[in-house]
């Protein structure tokens, strides 16, 4: 049919042409995002963490799909093909600028509403291991989310629940792992238990440091909040002498062999991973592979999310989840320590060599600690 020409076809032509092409650009604009969202990233097997060789065909391997028995896995199975999307948000609640916003809103036109989940790994310690500088650089994986602040629910707010607990972790979804890190699980002695309860499965990552220069910091650390602090010799040792005291808790907590036995009573060695904080500072790179891989992620943290500053002597972050700049960890990570009597250090390392001998057993890894 011959469409008339003249002043009337015009009027009709013109806003119908310009519908076609917003249309047109709607749908190619959301199918781009709805590709960037879908995720390129493919999720790893976790594997045996006790070795440290690395295996290039790692990258490649994929996690199988479960057996969908029901409409409710299905639907699950379809979700999780809509991969890992970024959720840095700086906080707790899902605000962010214009783009993460139109992302949660596409996201919702999916059914995918980002909702708080109980953590399924925890950075357990120790105290002064590098817990912070772990636990940020992990937060520059798109796949992981954690609590920005020691939640101290198993030692501390136990008896609020989990409701209360998972409350306190951000909105992730279905493809991201929730996490946290209180470095005093380590060494309480409920914790292991009350972890096991929630989740027998839970993947806890442990960060050692030679004990000595962990007390050390641990010293130090009190000592800059205090005025007239003793000094380190005089804490470590009973009434002047030679003899360890051990009940001093920056010692104690040393003693890792024996807080990894009263875990081991409760998970099996497979569940942990056990980060070296020498090399997390030498080499943060080979570090946060071993985690990357344990938690069956993508590697994507690598060498460019990294610089080093040589007037902190520390590696730090091109940039993070809340900030877009290059910084380095706090003031309070990273301090100088006070001058230690050598012989003091050196009766300590001979106090703690046969617990470290038992820990490298324990673990299956020689940690290097003289
Ligand atoms: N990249 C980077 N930047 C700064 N500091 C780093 C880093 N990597 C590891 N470390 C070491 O982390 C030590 C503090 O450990 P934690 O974060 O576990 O301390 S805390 O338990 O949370 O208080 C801290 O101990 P001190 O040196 O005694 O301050 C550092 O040695």
């Amino acid at each position: 049919m011959e469409l008339r020409k003249g002043p009337w076809s015009k009027k009709i032509l013109v806003p119908v042409c310009f519908l076609i092409i917003l249309i047109w650009i709607f749908l190619i604009d959301n199918s781009l995002l709805l590709n960037n969202l879908s995720g390129k990233s493919t999720l790893q097997k976790p594997r045996n963490f006790v070795s440290f060789a690395r295996n290039p065909n790692l990258d490649r391997l994929t996690i199988k799909e479960p057996s969908l028995t029901n409409d409710a896995e299905l639907k699950r199975a379809k979700v999780s093909r809509l991969q890992v999307v970024s959720l840095w948000t700086g906080n707790n609640s899902v605000k962010g600028n214009a783009g993460s916003l139109r992302k949660y809103q596409i996201l919702r036109q999916q059914g995918l509403m980002p909702s708080k989940q109980l953590p399924t790994a925890l950075i357990i310690g120790v105290k002064k291991g590098g817990t912070r500088a772990l636990l940020e650089f992990l937060r520059l994986h798109p796949a992981i989310r954690a609590a920005g602040s020691e939640v101290h629910f198993f030692d501390h707010h136990y008896i609020k629940g989990f409701h209360w607990y998972r409350h306190r972790m951000p909105p992730t979804l279905s493809t991201q792992i929730t996490m946290e890190k209180t470095p005093s699980y380590f060494v309480t002695s409920e914790v292991p238990r009350r972890v096991q309860r929630m989740n027998p499965a839970m993947k806890l990552i442990l960060v050692v440091r030679d004990p000595v220069t962990r007390a050390i910091s641990d010293y130090t650390q009190v000592k800059s909040k205090r005025t007239n602090m003793p000094k380190f010799e005089d804490l470590a040792f009973l009434n002047g002498s030679k003899i360890v005291d051990t009940t001093w808790v920056p010692l104690k907590i040393g003693v890792y062999a024996r807080h990894l036995e009263r875990w081991l009573q409760y998970f099996p060695l497979s569940q942990f991973l056990f980060v070296s904080g020498e090399r997390l500072i030498v080499d943060p790179v080979a570090e946060i592979t071993r985690v990357q891989d344990f938690l069956g992620l993508k590697r994507v943290i690598c060498e460019k999310h990294f610089y080093f500053n040589a007037t902190k002597g520390f590696p730090c972050l091109l940039k993070s989840e809340e900030r877009p700049t290059p910084h380095c960890l706090g003031k309070n990570k990273g301090r100088s320590h006070p001058y230690i009597d050598p012989v003091a250090i050196q009766r300590l390392r001979d106090f703690y060599r046969p617990f470290n001998q038992r820990f490298y057993q324990l673990t299956g890894m020689d940690f290097g600690w003289s």
